[in-house]
C-alpha cells in the first residue's frame, strides 16, 4: 500500500514512513493511493467478534508488507486490552432505532484513545526497527493532548510536546496533559486558540529544516494512521446492528473532521452508510460550507464542547480532494485563498458530491444543554456535551435508518456543563480517582512559532543527538 499527498508533490510513501511523516512534505495530507476492499460477507462476519480482530482485519491492508501480522497483531491486542470495557467500544441503545457508540472507555475517556494507543505502539516498533527517534508535536483543543501523553508517556524513544490553548480546556482536561510526570512529556499552554495551536505545528511541519533537526512527528488526525484506526469502529459497530443488510448512518460531533473522515474510509471501504452527519457547536464553519458552498473561519467561540472549538477542520481536506476527483492542484487553490484571506468556495461538483453522502448540522449552547438534561431525565443517561450537540443534530435528521451517533467523550471530563444542565456531577471512573490532586507542570508560551521551536530545540533528544552528530 502506497499513500499520496492531497497537494500532490510530496513523495509517494509506504506506511511506515508516512505513519513517521505526520503531515506531507508539500503541506498536504496523505491518502491510500487505493481504497482496499471488504466484501459483503467479511462485513458481516464482523458482528460478534472482538473488537481487536475486526481492527486488524480492517487494519491490515493500510499496513501492507511494513509491519509483520504477529507485530501488527501483538500491539493491537495490547492496545485494546487497556481499556475499561471488555467490548472496547459499546454501543448502547437510547432510542427504538437509535444508539450511541461509546468511544470513551479508553484510558483518557474520549475517543481519541482507540486511535492513539494504537498510534503510539506502531511509533515505537517502527522508531526501534529503524534505531531512530523522534519529536512527537500535536495541537489539542483537549481531547487529542492527554490521550497523546497517555499513549506516549515514558517512552524512550519521543520526546511529546502538546500545544493547548491556555485557558480554554477543561479542568479534567489539563490535569490529563499537565500531570503525567513523565520525562519526554511537555505540555505546552500557548497563548491563543486551537487554531492557532494547529497552525504552529503546521508551521513547524512546513520548516523543512526544523523538521529534519528534530525529526518531526505528528499525532493529530493530520497523520494518517490516526484516521486509519477510528475506522475499525464504524465496522464493528454497524455489524453488530445487522450491516451490511440493515440501513445504517452516523451522527458525528465534528471539529477537525478527523472522526468522520474515517466514517467515510469505512464507506469507500465498502460499508454500506446511508447518511453520515457533520455535527458541530456554535463553531459551526462545517454546517455554513455544507449548506453555502462558501468555507470561511470566523473567530473562534468558547462552547461547553471545546474540543469542537475549531474553525480550520484539517481534514476536510481529504474530502475535498476525494470529492474532487483526486485534483491535487484545485486543493492547492483551495488552500492558498484559505491561507490569503480565510476563506474559499467550494467547486460546483465537489460541492454536489460531498452533499451527496453527508448532512450537517448545528447545535447551539441551549440546545446543548437541554439535550443533556432530557436525556438524563427521560432516559438516566448522561451525554457529554460533545455527544449532546451530536444527539441533537441526529433528531432532525431521523431517516428510516438505524442511527448510531458517536459518543465521543466520557461526561466526567466537563463536569461544570453536565451540573449545569442537569443538576449531577459526574464522577471520575476509579482509575482516575487522584487526577485531580496530582501536581501540574507545564510551561507557557506565546503564540509564537520561533518561541515554541526555541523550547522543542532545548529538550527534544532527537533534536539535541541530530546537533551533536
Ligand atoms: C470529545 C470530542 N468530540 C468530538 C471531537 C471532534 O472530532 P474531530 O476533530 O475528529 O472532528 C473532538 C476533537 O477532536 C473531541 O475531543
Ligand atoms: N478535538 C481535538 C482537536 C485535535 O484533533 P485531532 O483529531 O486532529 O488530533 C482535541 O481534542 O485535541
Amino acid at each position: 500500500m502506497k499513500y499520496v499527498s492531497t497537494r500532490g508533490t510530496a513523495p509517494r510513501l509506504g506506511f511506515a514512513d508516512v505513519l513517521l511523516a505526520g503531515l506531507a512534505s508539500d503541506g498536504g495530507l496523505y491518502v491510500p493511493e487505493t481504497w482496499p476492499g471488504l466484501d459483503k460477507a467479511t462485513i458481516a462476519g464482523f458482528a460478534g467478534r472482538p473488537y481487536a480482530d475486526v481492527a486488524f482485519d480492517v487494519i491490515k491492508p493500510f499496513v501492507g508488507g511494513d509491519i509483520s501480522d504477529q507485530a501488527l497483531k501483538a500491539m493491537i491486542d495490547d492496545a485494546y486490552g487497556s481499556f475499561r470495557h471488555p467490548a472496547v467500544a459499546p454501543l448502547v441503545q437510547t432510542g427504538a432505532n437509535e444508539y450511541v457508540l461509546e468511544l470513551f472507555h479508553g484510558p483518557t475517556m474520549a475517543f481519541k484513545d482507540v486511535a492513539m494507543q494504537l498510534l503510539a505502539r506502531l511509533m515505537d516498533h517502527v522508531l526501534a526497527e529503524r534505531g531512530q527517534r523522534a519529536t512527537i508535536v500535536g495541537a489539542t483543543s483537549g481531547d487529542t493532548g492527554g490521550a497523546a501523553v497517555s499513549a506516549f508517556a515514558g517512552s524512550s524513544r519521543t520526546d511529546v510536546f502538546i500545544l493547548f490553548p491556555h485557558g480554554r480546556v477543561s479542568p479534567v482536561q489539563q490535569r490529563q496533559m499537565t500531570s503525567s510526570g513523565a520525562d519526554n512529556v511537555h505540555a505546552l499552554a500557548v497563548d491563543g486558540t486551537f487554531d492557532d495551536c494547529q497552525a504552529l505545528v503546521k508551521a513547524m511541519f512546513n520548516d523543512t529544516r526544523f523538521r529534519n533537526a528534530s525529526a518531526l512527528s505528528g499525532v493529530n488526525s493530520i497523520n494518517w494512521a490516526r484516521i486509519m484506526a477510528q475506522i475499525v469502529y464504524y465496522f464493528a459497530a454497524a455489524a453488530s446492528v445487522g450491516a451490511p443488510e440493515r440501513k445504517i448512518s452516523f451522527t458525528v460531533p465534528t471539529g477537525n473532521f478527523g472522526d468522520i473522515f474515517a466514517g467515510y474510509a469505512a464507506q469507500r471501504m465498502g460499508l454500506p452508510i446511508e447518511r453520515l452527519i457533520i455535527a458541530t457547536n456554535e463553531n459551526d464553519i462545517l454546517e455554513r460550507s455544507l449548506k453555502t458552498g462558501v468555507y470561511e473561519t470566523l473567530g473562534v467561540r468558547p462552547t461547553m464542547s471545546p474540543s469542537m472549538d475549531i474553525q480550520v477542520s484539517s481534514n476536510f481536506e481529504r474530502l475535498l480532494f476525494e470529492a474532487g476527483g483526486r485534483d491535487a492542484e484545485a486543493v492547492n487553490r483551495l488552500m492558498q485563498s484559505l491561507q490569503q484571506s480565510g476563506s474559499f468556495t467550494i467547486p460546483p461538483e465537489t460541492l454536489a458530491a460531498i452533499r451527496a453522502g453527508f448532512d450537517a448540522g448545528r447545535t447551539d449552547e441551549a440546545a446543548t444543554s437541554a439535550t443533556i438534561r432530557h436525556y438524563n431525565d427521560s432516559r438516566a443517561y448522561v451525554l457529554d456535551p460533545h455527544t449532546a450537540v451530536a444527539v441533537s443534530v441526529a433528531e432532525r435528521h431521523r431517516g428510516d435508518a438505524t442511527m448510531i451517533v458517536l459518543g465521543t467523550a466520557h461526561p466526567a471530563k466537563f463536569p461544570a456543563a453536565i451540573k449545569a444542565a442537569c443538576g449531577v456531577e459526574p464522577a471520575l471512573p476509579a482509575t482516575h480517582a487522584d487526577l485531580m490532586t496530582k501536581p501540574e507542570d507545564f510551561t507557557t508560551l506565546a503564540n509564537d512559532v520561533g518561541q515554541v521551536k526555541q523550547f522543542i530545540l532545548a529538550h527534544s533528544r532527537a533534536a539535541q543527538a541530530g546537533a551533536a552528530a
